[in-house]
């Protein structure tokens, strides 16, 4: 716990002493919802504020964050964790990938994307023409990642102790063809999620492979993620842009922008109203991360009608209703934990917002899910 004395603030040779961190701080206080985390406290002749890390928003005390990591995501919005996944895990994840590339394996639900700009060419599909695995939760080897204690225990500080696994992906973006396609358009990933609080979401995101500007790394906007969630919509690219890819309609161009270069291994965390997107693949790579949105078990459901999230949450209905020969699909608005798991022992299991029971189909329920009455549970 750091300890300041308040009554030296008046004075000038006490406030010089004032430490950076203590700053920081109040900074981070001010971007509070909650009163202030500051408590004055009147000892024998001076006060002295505490400062109380468990008072944070954005994150819990599990010993596992130190002050100044809570502190970094508090004001940044993201956490980025060095060599927390191991070159061996990171290659088995790798083969897995590639065994559905080459179509070794069927695996249900699983969500099999490309680049915009070859799904409309001539091109005949292979291996390399995949950019993206979605809802991967029935390929046991690629699910293990995010069920990894490592990550989970990270997780934890941001959900609290019962999580629930919404949303899994393999990005394997494919060098660019020219048609700037490869680039994410930068997006708060709320915009895509009917649940809430947002504060108890928390996405993981792991290099595969050595990831920096070159090959399109994550770029992020430090400190978005205190803002609300903004009108997301598809950017005007000439080239043409990815299907669902949405992306913020208004944000400061003058906002502080980091390049997240990671070596393979190498987790991010964060929060899903940090505006982020990524650049375009300049390298003849793929560019591989694998990630896991999660969400703590008291996380209900919204009704996205009227909001921001309409659009999206019409084209996704859209999506099922062809995929699926669906016209039923409505997503009701109930609360997560009926159905739902408990974090023990690393055991993670998946709720879906359309059958409104553990799925292991659909993950969040949008795209793989049978609807109400066809649902797989
Ligand atoms: C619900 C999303 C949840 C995401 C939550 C996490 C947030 C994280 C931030 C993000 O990742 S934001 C981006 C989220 N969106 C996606 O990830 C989109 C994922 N892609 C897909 O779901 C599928 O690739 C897609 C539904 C777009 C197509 O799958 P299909 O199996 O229907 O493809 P199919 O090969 O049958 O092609 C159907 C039509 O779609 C076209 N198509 C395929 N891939 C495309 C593509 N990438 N972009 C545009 N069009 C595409 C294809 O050319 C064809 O057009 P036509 O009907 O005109 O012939
Ligand atoms: O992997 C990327 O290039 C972008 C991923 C992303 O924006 C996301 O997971 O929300």
């Amino acid at each position: 716990m750091t300890v300041c004395a308040s009554k030296g603030i008046q004075n000038k040779t006490y406030s010089c002493k004032m430490s950076r961190a203590a700053d920081r701080l109040k900074v981070v206080v001010n971007h509070l919802d909650r009163p202030s985390s500051f408590v004055q406290a009147s000892t024998s002749g001076q006060n002295v504020t505490y400062y109380q890390p468990q008072a944070l928003r954005y994150s819990f005390d599990n010993d596992l964050l130190s002050t100044e990591q809570r502190i970094s995501y508090e004001e940044d919005g993201f956490l980025l964790i060095k060599g927390l996944v191991s070159g061996e895990d990171i290659d088995r994840f790798r083969v897995a990938f590639e065994r559905i590339c080459r179509r070794e394996v069927q695996v249900p639900g699983l969500v099999v994307m490309r680049d915009v700009s070859i799904a409309k060419s001539e091109f005949v599909p292979n291996q390399k023409a995949i950019s993206k695995l979605q809802d991967f939760q029935e390929e046991p080897e690629l699910f293990r990642y995010c069920s990894l204690p490592q990550i989970l225990n990270y997780v934890e500080c941001f959900t609290g102790p019962n999580i629930m696994a919404m949303h899994t992906m393999l990005i394997n973006k494919p060098p660019d063809t020219g048609n700037k396609t490869s680039r994410h358009p930068m997006h708060q990933d709320l915009h895509y999620f009917p649940f809430r609080p947002a504060d108890r979401i928390v996405c993981s995101w792991t290099a595969m492979e050595k990831i920096h500007r070159q090959n399109g790394c994550l770029v992020v906007l430090p400190g978005s993620h205190h803002g609300t969630l903004k009108e997301h919509d598809y950017p005007e690219w000439e080239g043409g842009v990815n299907k669902m890819y949405h992306g913020v309609r208004d944000h400061d161009p003058n906002h502080p922008r980091v390049h997240l270069e990671m070596e393979k291994g190498d987790t991010v965390f964060f929060h899903p109203l940090l505006i982020h997107g990524s650049g375009m693949n300049q390298t003849q790579g793929f560019r591989k991360a694998i990630s896991c949105h999660y969400a703590s078990a008291d996380c209900y459901y919204i009704d996205v009608r009227g909001t921001t999230q309409e659009n999206i949450g019409q084209e996704v209905k859209e999506i099922a209703a062809r995929k699926y020969a669906v016209n039923d699909v409505t997503f009701e608005v109930h609360h997560i934990s009926a159905g739902v798991i408990q974090y023990t022992s690393n055991t993670l299991l998946i709720n879906c917002v359309v059958c409104n029971t553990v799925c292991f189909v659909c993950g969040i329920g949008y795209l793989g899910c049978k609807g109400p009455s066809g649902a797989r549970g």
